[in-house]
C-alpha cells in the first residue's frame, strides 16, 4: 500500500513565494490532521496533494488562481513549487515535483505549467522521469496504486465538490462508475457479447460448411468407386483396342492392296475408254475421207509411201512459203502502221497548211478590199472590180508608193513653210511687241509732259487772278506771257499725237490677238500629230503582241480544230464544247443519283 510522507509547499494560493516562506508538511501514521482558522490555508494543503498526485487543479482556478497572486508579491512574475514525497505500493520512496508560473499581463494573468518530474531511488541510485503531463499522471496512478476517480471524487475530493452523493442519479452512477471502473467493464462485457455473437455466427457457418463437405466427402467417395470402375473398364477396353488393332493391321495392308490396284484397273478402264474413242474418230475420218476420196490409188504400198512422202515435201515447202509470207505480211503491217503515222503527221501538215491557206485567201481579200478603197480614195481607174493580177498589184503598188513619196515630201515642204512662217510671225510679235513696249513708253513721258504743262497752266491761271486789280502794264505784260507760253505749250498738237498714238496701239493690239490665234491652231496641229504617232506606235505594238499570242496557241488550236480558227469560229468552239462539258455533267449526276440511291438500300 502506498503511503504519503512530506510535502513542500512554495507560491501556491496563501504560501509565499520567497525561500523563507516554504512550507514543508509531514504526514503521520495512521493519521494526520489539519487544524487551523479560517483562510489558514488547510484546502490549499489538500488541493496541492490532489494536484500533486492526479496533476487536477482546483474547481474555478483556471491554473491561474492556485497560484499566489502576484499583485500580492508585488511581482510581474510569480513561480510555484510543490513537491511530494510518497511510498509508492512496492515500497519504494518516490518524489514528485511539480512547478508552474503565472505572469501578469495588462488586464489579466498567464499560466504555464512548467517542470514535472518523477525522481525514484533504485539500487540507490536516483532516477528521474521528466516528460508529458498525461504519462506522468498514469505513472503517479500506477505507483500510488489508486485510480484518478477515487483520487479526485474519494481521497481528495475537494470540499466544494464535496455533496455529488447527494447529486442527481445520472451525474451519481456516472461518478460511481468511474470509482469502481464500472465503465470499462460494461465495455469488456459488450466486447466479450459481441464476440459471443460472432462466434455463435461463425459456428453456425461452420456447421453448414461441415454438412457441405459431409456432403462432399460422400460424393468424392462414389466417385472415386465410379474412377476404379472405369478405370477397370478402360484397362479392359485398351485390351480389347491392341487386340483389334493387331487384327487390323494386315486388313489395312490389304486394302491399300486393293487400292493399289483398284487404280490400276481404272487407269486401264480409262485407256481402254480414250483407244476407243480414237478409235472411233479415225474410223469417221476414214469414212469421210472415203467419201471424199475421188479416186483411190491403185498402186503398190512403196508408191503409195512415195506420193506420201512427195506430198510431205510439197506441204514442208507450203508450210515454209506460208511462213515467208506470214513474215511478209507483218512487215507490211508494220510499214502500214508507220505510213498510217506519216498520214496523220500530213493530216496536221495538211491542217496547218490549209488554216495558212485559208489565212492567204482572208488576207488576199482584205487586201483588195483594201486596194478598192484606197483606189478609189486616190481616184485611180481600172481597180473596181476584184481580184487584181499580180501586174496590177504591182503598178498599184507603185503608184501608191509615188504617192506616198509625193504626199510625205508635200508634207514636209508644207511643214517647212509652216516652220518658217511660224518663225516670221513670231518675229514680226516680237518686233511689234517692243514697238509696242517704245509707244507705251512715249505715251507715259508724253502724258507726264501734258500733266506737267497743264499745271504750269493752272499755276498761270492762278497768278493772272491774283495779280488781276495790278496795274494795267503789268496785266498786259502778264497777258503776252501768258499767251506765248500758251503758244510754247502746243497742247493741241499733243493731243491728236496722243491719239493717233492710241489709234496705233489698237491696231497692235488686234495684230497680236490674231498673231496669237495662228500660234494657237498650229500648237493644236502639233499635238494631234503627236498623238497620231503615239497611236500609230501602239497599234504596231499591239498588232505584235497579237500575233505572238497567235504563234503560241497555234499548234494547239490547229491540233483541236484542224486549222486555224478566227475570232467567230473560235468563240462558237469555245461555246459548243461547254455545252458539251455541261450536258456530261448533267448525265454524270444523273448516272451517280441512282446509284447513291441504291447504295442508301
Ligand atoms: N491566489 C491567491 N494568492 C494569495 N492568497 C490567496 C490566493 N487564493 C486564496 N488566497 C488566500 O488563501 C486563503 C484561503 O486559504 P484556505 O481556503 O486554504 O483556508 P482554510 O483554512 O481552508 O479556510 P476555511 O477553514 O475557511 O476553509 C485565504 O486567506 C485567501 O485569501
Amino acid at each position: 500500500m502506498s503511503k504519503i510522507d512530506k510535502m513542500s509547499i512554495l507560491g501556491v494560493r496563501s504560501f509565499g513565494i520567497e525561500d523563507k516562506d516554504k512550507q514543508v508538511i509531514s504526514f503521520f501514521t495512521p493519521l494526520t490532521v489539519l487544524v487551523g482558522p479560517n483562510g489558514a490555508g488547510k484546502t490549499t494543503i489538500i488541493e496541492c496533494l490532489k494536484y500533486a498526485t492526479s496533476g487536477e487543479f482546483p474547481p474555478g482556478s483556471k491554473g491561474g488562481a492556485f497560484v499566489h497572486d502576484p499583485k500580492d508579491a508585488h511581482e510581474t512574475d510569480v513561480r510555484a513549487q510543490i513537491r511530494l514525497l510518497f511510498t509508492d505500493v512496492n515500497g519504494e520512496k518516490v518524489t514528485i515535483h511539480r512547478s508552474m508560473s503565472c505572469t501578469q499581463k495588462a488586464k489579466n494573468y498567464s499560466f504555464k505549467s512548467l517542470e514535472q518530474v518523477i525522481t525514484r531511488v533504485k539500487d540507490g541510485e536516483r532516477v528521474s522521469l521528466s516528460s508529458k503531463c498525461g504519462e506522468l499522471d498514469r505513472e503517479m496512478i500506477s505507483a500510488l496504486g489508486v485510480s484518478k476517480p477515487v483520487l479526485n471524487h474519494v481521497i481528495f475530493c475537494h470540499q466544494e465538490e464535496s455533496n455529488w452523493p447527494l447529486s442527481e442519479g445520472k451525474a451519481l452512477k456516472e461518478k460511481f462508475d468511474s470509482i469502481f471502473a464500472a465503465t470499462k467493464y460494461i465495455k469488456a462485457l459488450e466486447t466479450m457479447r459481441q464476440l459471443r455473437l460472432t462466434q455463435n455466427q461463425t459456428v453456425k457457418e461452420c456447421q453448414v460448411e461441415l454438412r457441405y463437405l459431409k456432403q462432399n466427402k460422400e460424393k468424392a467417395q462414389q466417385i472415386r468407386e465410379t474412377v476404379a470402375t472405369k478405370e477397370a473398364q478402360l484397362m479392359s477396353s485398351k485390351d480389347s483396342v491392341q487386340r483389334i488393332e493387331s487384327q487390323i493391321e494386315p486388313l489395312e495392308n490389304r486394302l491399300m492392296d486393293i487400292d493399289t490396284k483398284l487404280g490400276k484397273v481404272m487407269k486401264l478402264d480409262s485407256d481402254i475408254k480414250a483407244l476407243e474413242s480414237r478409235k472411233k474418230q479415225m474410223e469417221e475420218d476414214n469414212r469421210e475421207l472415203e467419201e471424199t476420196m475421188e479416186q483411190v490409188f491403185q498402186g503398190s504400198d512403196q508408191q503409195l509411201q512415195e506420193v506420201y512422202q512427195n506430198h510431205q515435201r510439197t506441204v514442208k515447202e507450203k508450210e515454209r512459203r506460208l511462213t515467208d509470207c506470214q513474215k511478209e505480211m507483218e512487215r507490211a503491217g508494220r510499214e502500214c502502221q508507220r505510213l498510217n503515222r506519216v498520214k496523220a503527221d500530213l493530216l496536221v501538215e495538211q491542217g496547218r497548211l490549209q488554216l495558212e491557206a485559208d489565212r492567204h485567201t482572208q488576207n488576199i481579200r482584205n487586201r483588195d478590199a483594201q486596194v478598192r478603197s484606197l483606189s478609189s480614195f486616190l481616184d485611180m481607174e481600172g481597180y473596181d472590180r476584184p481580184p487584181f493580177a499580180a501586174l496590177q498589184l504591182e503598178n498599184f503598188h507603185r503608184f501608191v508608193s509615188q504617192r506616198l513619196q509625193q504626199e510625205k515630201e508635200t508634207n514636209s515642204q508644207v511643214l517647212a513653210d509652216l516652220l518658217e512662217k511660224e518663225q516670221q510671225k513670231q518675229q514680226s510679235i516680237d518686233e511689234i511687241r517692243d514697238k509696242k513696249t517704245g509707244l507705251e513708253r512715249t505715251v507715259e513721258l508724253k502724258r507726264d509732259l501734258q500733266g506737267k504743262k497743264q499745271q504750269e497752266l493752272r499755276n498761270i491761271r492762278a497768278d493772272l487772278q491774283r495779280l488781276e486789280g495790278s496795274s494795267n502794264t503789268d496785266h498786259v505784260v502778264q497777258e503776252h506771257e501768258l499767251q506765248s507760253a500758251v503758244q510754247n505749250s502746243n497742247v493741241e498738237e499733243l493731243k491728236v499725237e496722243v491719239i493717233e498714238l492710241q489709234k496705233e496701239k489698237a491696231e497692235l493690239d488686234r495684230a497680236q490677238r490674231r498673231l496669237d490665234q495662228e500660234m494657237e491652231t498650229l500648237n493644236t496641229h502639233t499635238t494631234a500629230r503627236t498623238q497620231m504617232e503615239m497611236l500609230k506606235k501602239d497599234k504596231t505594238e499591239k498588232e505584235e503582241q497579237v500575233r505572238k499570242i497567235k504563234s503560241r496557241h497555234s499548234e494547239d488550236l490547229v491540233s483541236l480544230l484542224g486549222h486555224f480558227p478566227n475570232k467567230r469560229e473560235l468563240e462558237d468552239w469555245i461555246y459548243a464544247k461547254s455545252k458539251e462539258i455541261s450536258n456530261t455533267r448533267d448525265r454524270l449526276a444523273k448516272f451517280n443519283r441512282p446509284n447513291r440511291h441504291s447504295q442508301l438500300f
